[in-house]
């Protein structure tokens, strides 16, 4: 298993071992004790999964209350994936940092609480996994605006992205409520 930095320390962008045969590949998605020594500090209580059509994008979202840790990966397909720090006594308060996660390169990224998230699908379809630190609470879930311009991420879009009613409108930054 491997670590790498990302442009936000807290963010980890993580490759698990793969171990590939005639058969196939194996790999373990997650194991408690390893992942806590490399800094993924939080109990997880709940595992989602989701499937998308290429130019889907989600996000980007948070509970205020209840906060989400999130390990997130691809099972098929490819996606970008982004994660804003909405920590307001963080260094990178407002800051943004992304991956490019596939069923080919096998990366997690690692989000802990405090951050928003989001993605957009690269590929036909995209199956997305990922575990949860805290329950579901669509009355604290807050969407922050994905397009927002004070944010400027880098989409990688071509035409405009595949959105759900609720995250077309999304809060712009200026506005959110944000983590101590
Ligand atoms: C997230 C979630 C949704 N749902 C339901 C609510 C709704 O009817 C349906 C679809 O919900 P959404 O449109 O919010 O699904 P989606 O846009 O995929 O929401 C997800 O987006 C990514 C970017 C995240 O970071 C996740 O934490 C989560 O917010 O699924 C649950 O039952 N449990 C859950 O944990």
């Amino acid at each position: 298993m491997e670590v790498r930095p990302t442009s936000i320390p807290d963010v980890l962008l993580i490759k698990p071992s793969v171990f590939e045969d005639a058969r196939g590949f194996f790999k373990e998605t997650y194991q408690e004790e390893r992942y806590h020594k490399i800094g993924v500090g939080v109990q997880f209580v709940q595992d989602n999964n989701s499937r998308s059509q290429r130019g889907t994008l989600r996000g980007l979202h948070y509970q205020l209350e209840h906060s989400q840790g999130k390990l997130v990966q691809v099972f098929r397909g490819e996606i970008f994936d982004v994660a804003v720090d909405l920590r307001r006594s963080s260094p990178t308060f407002g800051k943004w940092t992304s991956a490019i996660l596939s069923e080919h390169n096998h990366l997690q990224l690692y989000i802990p609480p405090g951050f928003a998230h989001g993605f957009y699908v690269l590929s036909e379809l995209a199956e997305f996994s990922y575990k949860c630190s805290d329950y579901y609470f669509p009355e604290h879930e807050k969407t922050l605006l994905w397009n927002d311009p004070q944010l400027d991420i880098e989409w990688p879009i071509t035409e405009s992205p595949l959105l759900s009613e609720k995250d077309q409108q999304g809060i712009p930054f200026s506005n959110i409520e944000y983590f101590d």
